[in-house]
């Protein structure tokens, strides 16, 4: 607690930090601030599953145009309920503007040469679009920007989705105004992060303390199950990097703790009748149940805000189910949410990113071996040629 609260004074300390008469006068360096978003209140939730359903990034359908609407039609009622159930809406809006500003405040201490810094959100199904931000930053006359993605571990289907759509967004908004959009601002990616020491950190501390929850004697043999949102098969096999990024984060995480609990890793939120990654969540508690395991801790170790797959899903459903079952131990760890250690970890990956000069990762050049989405290679060989401007200016 007293160094949570140590950790929330450095972030105030940087707050305080007045920023110079020089850097007031310049564009603030962009820092990008990019997820899926979600209905911030219930009336919006059909907007945002007919932008979900949309995404042949995320979901590839036949006649997408057509399909979508009526898919995300047929679903919106359910999850309707579901983010009423949660309290009226998704507070990831709410926790990514603190996220950013704090992470914002703490890298104009850290990276003076480069601030004033300000966080943008662009969010890939709900409001604020990448569009809205693109024109955001448009008016505060931004020629700097990073790309940050805020899922820590790199999918195609997420963080290679929202690539994608600011590569497209920036080239459809250059083109509108008769100018190539690359010409304007000088684009840089942070892709992943699963393994930073104080991502791996933050989740760690959140563990220990639901940990001291349980009683002395059972503590060591509470079974940590980290969960992560599943992936269809047909998107593993195809060569996507989060399952074995997720795996990277799980070992880093046993790692800082000492190696002291039994864990697994396990999959959550599948949807529709097609093959998923396993083992689910809900029968992993439940096979566990069946041989004699009584307590449980579930950890969200692929997003880093509360959002209904935790908060519904987790809480009411899953902790629901294990009451039903009779099992009195199983509980969940806190989101990272406004975790201090989490919002420093931010503005330590951001730092280190543009201390780098690095654009891009070598990752992220390479496609996978099954990628037949012509977006993909458009997308990596626009933010490289950012590199390679970079490089044609440091060689003139
Ligand atoms: C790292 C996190 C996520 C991955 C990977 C991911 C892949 C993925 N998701 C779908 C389909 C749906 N996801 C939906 C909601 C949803 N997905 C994530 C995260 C990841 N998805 C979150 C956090 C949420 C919920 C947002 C919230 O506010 O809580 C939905 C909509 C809800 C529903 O209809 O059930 C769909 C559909 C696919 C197909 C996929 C991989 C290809
Ligand atoms: S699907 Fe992975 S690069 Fe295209
Ligand atoms: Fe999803």
């Amino acid at each position: 607690m007293a160094a949570r609260s140590a950790a929330t004074n450095i972030a105030k300390q940087g707050s305080r930090t007045l920023a110079t008469a020089a850097n007031a006068a310049k564009p603030p360096t962009a820092v990008v601030m990019m997820n899926m978003g979600g209905p911030s209140t219930v009336p919006e939730t059909g907007d945002f599953l007919s932008r979900l359903f949309h995404d042949g990034d995320l979901i590839p359908l036949p006649f997408q145009s057509t399909i979508a609407p009526l898919i995300a039609k047929r679903r919106t009622p359910k999850i309707e309920k579901q983010y009423e159930a949660i309290g009226g809406g998704s507070p990831i809006l709410r926790w990514t503007r603190v996220q950013g500003e704090g992470m914002a405040r703490l890298l104009d201490e850290l990276s003076p040469e480069t601030a004033p810094h300000k966080a943008y959100v662009a969010f890939r199904y709900a409001n604020p679009l990448t569009e809205t931000c693109l024109e955001e930053m448009k008016r505060d006359g931004v020629k700097r920007a990073i790309a940050f993605t805020q899922y820590p571990q790199y999918s195609c289907s997420t963080t290679g989705s929202s690539l994608n759509e600011m590569w497209k967004q920036s080239v459809d908004l250059g083109k509108g105004k008769g100018q190539e959009g690359q010409d304007e601002i000088q684009w840089s990616v942070i892709d992943r992060w699963g393994v930073h020491e104080g991502f791996v950190d933050a989740v760690a501390r959140n563990i220990e303390a639901s940990l001291q929850t349980y009683p002395p004697e059972v503590r060591d043999s509470v079974v940590l199950l980290f969960s992560a949102h599943s992936l269809p098969m047909s998107v593993v096999n195809r060569g996507d990097p989060y399952p074995s990024e997720v795996g990277a984060s799980v070992s880093a995480i046993m790692a800082r703790l000492g190696n002291r609990n039994p864990y697994r890793l396990v999959w959550q939120s599948q949807v529709g009748p097609s093959a998923w990654l396993g083992p689910q969540t809900s029968d992993a508690i439940k096979g566990l149940a069946k041989k004699g395991h009584n307590d449980m801790l579930l950890v969200p170790v692929a997003f880093t805000s509360d959002h209904i797959e935790t908060l519904f899903e987790l809480d009411l459903e899953y902790l629901e189910e294990a009451k039903e079952l009779g099992l009195t131990g199983v509980k969940r760890v806190e989101s990272l949410n406004d975790s201090p250690y989490f919002i420093r970890a931010l503005a330590d990956i951001a730092a280190a990113h543009i201390k780098s000069g690095k654009t891009v990762s070598a990752q992220l050049g390479l496609r996978c071996p099954g990628c037949t989405n012509e977006k993909c290679g458009k997308q990596k060989a626009w933010f490289k040629s950012f590199a390679d401007k970079a490089q044609q200016q440091v060689s003139a």
